[in-house]
């Protein structure tokens, strides 16, 4: 393992906005589980979780953009998370916070109603047919979503598979699950729409990655009833 990944992990230990609980605190109820308001930000805005977070540019650059909400990255991998949790503290940020764990468990970690949207930024899209319910718009997925997430909360998805974008559309069309917007390549589409603000604004490690490879990048927004 390289050095800085090492350092990384050591200072995520002392980061304020770094929690990394084990498998067994998710399980046996973990303390902020429906206290992330009152005991975590201490004040009482929405919160906005990030899956699959990577570097947290996302978090981060939401997080500057809309002080009066609270964003948790969720990764696994804290080496990467580090960098928006530590970009966080140093500009004195106090609305994001980085949360380790396997997005499997994240029901463990809120409650129900406590959670307002949720980003998934360019996800594995997890092709092949044997992987597909680690796909994390997979109804498995949502269903555990739907746990925590406010009646009408919103989900995005920004990704750059085709594959990802059509699979998600087709299953939330089926189950008529309410599509607010829908973009196969947001930088092409010429047209304003009011529903993706902000859309074009944060780029994160892996968009700039494909981006620069030509692929081009959807989104879809859409409602969890
Ligand atoms: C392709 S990267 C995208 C990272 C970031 N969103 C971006 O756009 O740069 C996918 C990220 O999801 C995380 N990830 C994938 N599956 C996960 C899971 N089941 N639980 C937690 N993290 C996961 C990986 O560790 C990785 O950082």
């Amino acid at each position: 393992m390289g050095k800085n990944k090492l350092a990384r992990f050591a200072e995520n230990k002392i980061l304020p906005n770094v929690i990394q609980p084990t498998r067994e605190d998710a399980l046996e109820g973990f303390e902020l589980k429906g206290k992330w308001r009152d005991n975590f930000f201490k004040n009482d805005n929405p919160i906005v979780l990030e899956l699959g977070c990577g570097k947290g540019e996302y978090s981060v650059g939401l997080a500057k953009t809309f002080p009066e909400k609270n964003f948790i990255g969720v990764d696994i991998k804290g080496a990467r998370f580090w960098f928006g949790a530590k970009e966080a503290v140093d500009n004195n940020m106090n609305n994001v916070a980085f949360l380790r764990t396997q997005i499997e468990l994240v029901d463990y970690f809120f409650a129900e109603n406590e959670v307002d949207e949720i980003w998934i930024t360019f996800p594995d899209p997890q092709i092949k047919y044997k992987r597909t319910k680690h796909r994390l718009t997979h109804p498995d997925f949502l269903n555990r979503y739907k746990k925590f997430l406010k009646p009408g909360g919103i989900v995005h998805l920004k990704t750059d598979s085709e594959f990802l974008h059509g699979y998600t559309l087709g299953y939330l069309q089926g189950a008529g699950y309410e599509i607010i917007s829908a973009h196969h390549d947001i930088y092409g589409a010429p047209e304003y729409d009011p529903n993706t603000e902000h859309l074009r604004d944060i780029k994160t490690y892996y968009e700039e990655l494909f981006s620069s490879k030509g692929k081009t990048i959807t989104y879809i927004k859409f409602r969890i009833n």
